[in-house]
């Protein structure tokens, strides 16, 4: 009873929308008003867990069904994880078991767990491009198939793509992008990703596309890449730089630097934050383990020591709030067949992954943003975005 008293006083700082909590039989009401979703713990979590870390042991509770949402998760989520910042993390206590380096090493199992999970997993969720990034919806009733056709299409119009040029596309996924350029702008691209699974998909689809005179993968390391040669016109790194951990943002920087020609453009389409901080525990130990979010700020200190000079920076944060609602969707319109790849727990983790990403952003917790910028000068491009 005591520890039920003290899980429910912690609660009560989520105060700034009602709801309620139900625990052993008893009802509390939390904040004021007609409570919206209702957090049913089937089990009391120890006032411990919940300072250590609110995040892990809330993400948790749910994952193993000790914590249901009775109304809609993602509109819980959006009202809890609005107020999140009021909550502390021990960072010192979660590091340890946690926030692994990103050597080279590390990050190739990170990225293993979670793109080699299975194509057919994903293929259930993402739209037929198998975009697995922010989409564009550039009229209201887009679906998430012609958002992810726009954003592409978007992005290799901000590249000026001419036919023949060089297209390096780092973190390729499973090609579409690199595809899409070949197609309409004929040029010849190379994809690098860390996934098995991705590159063995992306070059099934390059042949069956008859596209292999045009585009290669390989299944690389951006650190990798080579540091003798200015071969690329163009570079494109979408979704990917939040897997390159703090630490290596120069880095990153510095490779692509060195594989670009002078003046060529390179576009980077990341997850951002306000400001620099460690992410969220529950985020980093379940679904990307070495992942970090950059602020603006410290990618363009980083772009300045390689003499890139900003072209352009778009926020896209709502697009992604509504991109990770699609995949919610079709998440939940195909759970029977999930359920024949993944256990139970792994499913609740995955849906509190899509929802609790979409909440993110709506409340502006992330934003995402795309930089165009130019590897030293160059006075040969169109003066103003809309070309
Ligand atoms: C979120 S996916 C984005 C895929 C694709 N760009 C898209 O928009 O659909 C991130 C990609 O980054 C790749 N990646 C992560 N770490 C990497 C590394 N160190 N070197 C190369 N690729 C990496 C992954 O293999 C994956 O292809």
């Amino acid at each position: 009873m005591l520890e039920e008293q003290a899980m429910i006083t912690f609660l009560k700082k989520f105060d700034e929308h009602p709801f309620l909590v139900k625990i052993n039989g008893h009802e509390h009401l939390i904040g004021e008003g007609a409570p919206t979703f209702t957090v049913n713990f089937k089990k009391v979590i120890p006032l411990k867990d919940l300072v250590t870390s609110t995040s892990l042991a809330l993400g948790e509770a749910y994952m193993d069904g000790d914590l249901d949402i009775e109304g809609n998760l993602y509109q819980a989520l959006d009202n809890l994880l609005g107020q999140m910042g009021k909550f502390s993390t021990d960072e010192h206590h979660l590091k340890s078991i946690m926030f692994p380096s990103s050597s080279k090493k590390n990050q190739k199992k990170e990225v293993s767990s979670h793109y080699d999970i299975g194509n057919d997993f994903y293929k259930l969720w993402l739209d037929e491009t198998m975009s697995y990034s922010c989409g564009y919806f550039k009229h209201e009733d887009d679906t998430l198939y012609q958002a992810q056709k726009n954003k592409v299409d978007y992005i290799l119009e901000k590249l000026y793509l001419k036919e023949g040029m060089t297209l390096l596309d780092i973190g390729c996924g499973w090609g579409f992008l690199l595809i899409e350029a070949a197609k309409k702008y004929k040029i010849k691209g190379t994809g690098i990703t860390l996934s098995e699974e991705q590159y063995k998909e992306c070059q099934k689809r390059i042949k069956e596309e008859g596209l292999s005179d045009y585009l290669e993968v390989k299944l690389m390391d951006y650190r990798d890449l080579p540091s003798d040669g200015k071969m690329y016109d163009r570079v494109v790194s979408v979704g990917m730089l939040e897997h390159v951990g703090r630490e290596n943002y120069q880095l990153y920087l510095d490779c692509v630097s060195k594989v670009m020609k002078d003046g060529g453009l390179f576009l980077l389409h990341f997850i951002s934050a306000l400001k620099e901080h460690p992410g969220d525990p529950w985020i980093k130990k379940y679904i990307f383990p070495g992942g970090s979010v950059p602020s603006l700020r410290e990618v363009m200190n980083c772009m300045a020591e390689d003499n890139f000079h900003t072209q352009d920076i778009e926020d896209l944060r709502l697009h992604y709030n509504r991109t990770l609602l699609c995949w919610e969707k079709n998440f939940k319109d195909h759970i029977e067949e999930a359920h024949t790849m993944f256990d139970e727990r792994f499913l609740r983790m995955w849906d509190m992954y899509l929802s609790a990403c979409a909440a993110t952003f709506h409340n502006g917790i992330i934003d995402i943003h795309q930089i165009l910028m130019t590897k030293g000068i160059n006075n040969n491009l169109p003066m103003t975005r809309w070309y």
